[in-house]
């Protein structure tokens, strides 16, 4: 005989043996409730002084019988029953509430939710043991907002007959929604979550970067949950009760992934991974992952998997169960063949591989700067926030093809164009990898060696996307981000860009703040100044530089 699970402590041999008994009840198939055994255990419940409930399979079999206490009841593992995304879970829960007054509670709607009953039933009891109601209530397709929805209470002597067809239905609209997402061509679909304690306005404009960084990498965004909190936690970064919210919402939206906003310890990633069963990454990992996608020279991968490995070693240690979610798909690619199953001593052994291998290719390039800076050709860098227009700016001004695209980080790799001034001054101009607010440090000190070229450059030109609303925060990384690379002492020109999906009041109030030049770096035309500028500096550098520094016959 099964065992009867819960809180059988204290019950008599007959009333355990009457428990037991219900396993051996056959239920008609489907999903409805059925008058004998609300009956039978009404009358249970009320010999016992317990709530009772029952698990039955859509073959109307007996799975799982459970004693509580007086008012609820803890669901043990159902083993054998995983709730998958498009399906119910296969049960139905049919259980007592001893009061008579008390309908289905908030814990029991959570429940329905969150483990997707295929019906949630309660049987409340007459003070005499009889049925007095019985309450049911189904999981919804969610486009009411509401992920349950009750139904009327029922007379014991008139349970409605058609609640199979009520189910039926929306299981077979959740299986339909699944079929079309999983017919989309994104490759995942992510829940994005931020919890933090700075002010929502700032919180907001963070999320509206993560969204992108998603967008980016070809992610679908089912949700977006901002939970603003007077005081960070970090042992329980989410209070339960939004974990749970967080956790059915991704059930709902047939979501693969959660994504945070802020960096997650290894036991944070592994506490929030358990209870909502998917892939759990934060925003550094999404930006690893951006880079492990569009790197393309030799050096740009290594360095993408090296911070990439960095970042995971001390996560591995936790990692046992969240691990095999967190390989393959967004947050696991290596650009290589390296996955991230590898063991830690294997990790070890790849990181110190890749670290010799960067050397070596950074002393290559570093010959090869030399060579060129010998010539003393200057060197124009330019530098920004990602999707400021840098890599369009180029290409307008020496009327290249660099990828220039509406993504974040549509640029990883430097290239450089030669650009003659009329005159007859010739400057290399180099494109580099866009900046981001708070740059993972892994990355930070991988693409120190890509931002190394920036140290021989002249003059930056630091270009800001003046349309974008958070561009002061930008500005403000950017300058951060020069300082921490030590190229703060090159002669920097602050240029507003897209200057076209700007207005007059917005332009005066950055040039009263910042000064600098309004560009459009889609239309040539608008930058005549701008080459005007570059020239002047140039040659001042030049003409600077010429008698001490340079005596050069050569130049
Ligand atoms: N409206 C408008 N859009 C622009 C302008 N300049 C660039 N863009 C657009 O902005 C997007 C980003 O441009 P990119 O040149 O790729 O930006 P980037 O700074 O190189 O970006 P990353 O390489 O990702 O760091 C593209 O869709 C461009 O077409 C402009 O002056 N006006
Ligand atoms: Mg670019």
């Amino acid at each position: 005989m099964k065992k009867v699970h819960g809180h059988t402590d204290g019950l008599k041999a007959n009333q355990k043996k009457r428990l037991e008994s219900l396993y051996r009840r056959r239920l008609p198939q489907g999903y409805a409730v059925n008058a004998e055994l609300a009956h039978e255990l009404a009358a249970i419940s009320h010999d016992i002084r317990r709530q009772v409930a029952v698990l039955v399979s859509r073959a109307g079999k007996v799975e799982f019988v459970i004693a509580g206490t007086p008012d609820q009841i803890y669901i043990p593992e159902l083993k054998g029953y995983t709730p998958l995304p498009g399906r119910l879970l296969g049960l139905r829960y049919i259980h007592t509430h001893l009061k008579e007054g008390e309908g289905l509670t908030r814990d029991d709607h959570t429940d329905l939710a969150l483990l997707r009953f295929d019906l949630m039933a309660a049987v409340t009891l007459t003070p005499d043991g009889s049925v007095h109601r019985v309450h049911t209530a189904h999981v919804t397709t969610g486009d009411s907002g509401e992920p349950t929805r009750e139904l009327p209470p029922m007379a014991p002597g008139h349970l409605r007959d058609d609640l199979d067809a009520i189910v039926r239905e929306v299981e077979e609209e959740l299986s339909r929604k699944e079929r079309v997402l999983a017919a989309g061509d994104a490759e995942e679909r992510a829940i994005l979550v931020s919890v933090t304690t700075r002010p929502r306005k700032e919180a907001m404009g963070s999320l509206r970067e993560l969204e992108e960084l998603a967008r980016s990498c070809n992610i679908d965004i089912m949700e977006t949950v901002l939970q603003i909190r007077k005081k960070s936690d970090p042992k329980h970064l989410l209070g339960s009760g939004k974990l749970n919210e967080i956790t059915i919402a991704a059930m709902q939206k047939g979501a693969s992934i959660l994504i945070f906003d802020q960096e997650l310890s290894p036991a944070q990633i592994r506490s929030i991974t358990d209870q909502v069963e998917i892939k759990v990454i934060d925003r550094t990992q999404m930006i690893l992952d951006i880079f492990a996608r569009r790197a393309q020279t030799r050096e740009g991968k290594l360095q993408v998997e090296l911070a990439q490995l960095k970042y995971m070693l001390p996560r591995l240690i936790t990692l046992n169960t969240a691990m095999s979610r967190l390989t393959g798909g967004i947050g696991g690619r290596g650009p290589g063949e390296t996955k991230l199953e590898l063991n830690r001593r294997r990790v070890r052994d790849r990181i110190t591989t890749l670290s010799k291998q960067i050397e070596s290719v950074k002393k290559q390039r570093g010959q090869q700067r030399a060579r060129r800076n010998r010539k003393g050709v200057p060197v124009v860098s330019i530098v920004g926030y990602t999707n400021a227009g840098k890599s369009t700016l180029l290409n307008t001004l020496t009327q290249s093809r660099v990828l220039a695209e509406d993504r974040l980080f549509a640029t990883l790799d430097p290239s450089s164009r030669r650009l003659r001034f009329p005159k007859d001054i010739e400057v290399i101009i180099t494109d580099t990898v866009g900046f981001i607010r708070d740059l993972p440090k892994e990355l930070m000190v991988s693409f120190r060696a890509t931002l190394e070229e920036l140290e021989s450059a002249d003059l930056l030109l630091h270009i800001i996307d003046a349309s974008n609303p958070q561009c002061e925060k930008q500005i403000e990384s950017v300058e951060n981000i020069l300082a921490d690379l030590k190229l703060d002492t090159i002669p920097v020109l602050k240029i507003f860009n897209k200057m076209d999906q700007t207005d007059e009041e917005r332009r005066e109030g950055l040039s009263r703040e910042h000064g600098g030049l309004f560009i459009s770096a889609l239309n040539r035309a608008t930058l005549t100044p701008l080459l005007h500028r570059i020239e002047d500096q140039i040659e001042t550098l030049i003409t600077d530089n010429l008698p001490d520094e340079d005596p050069d016959p050569e130049e």
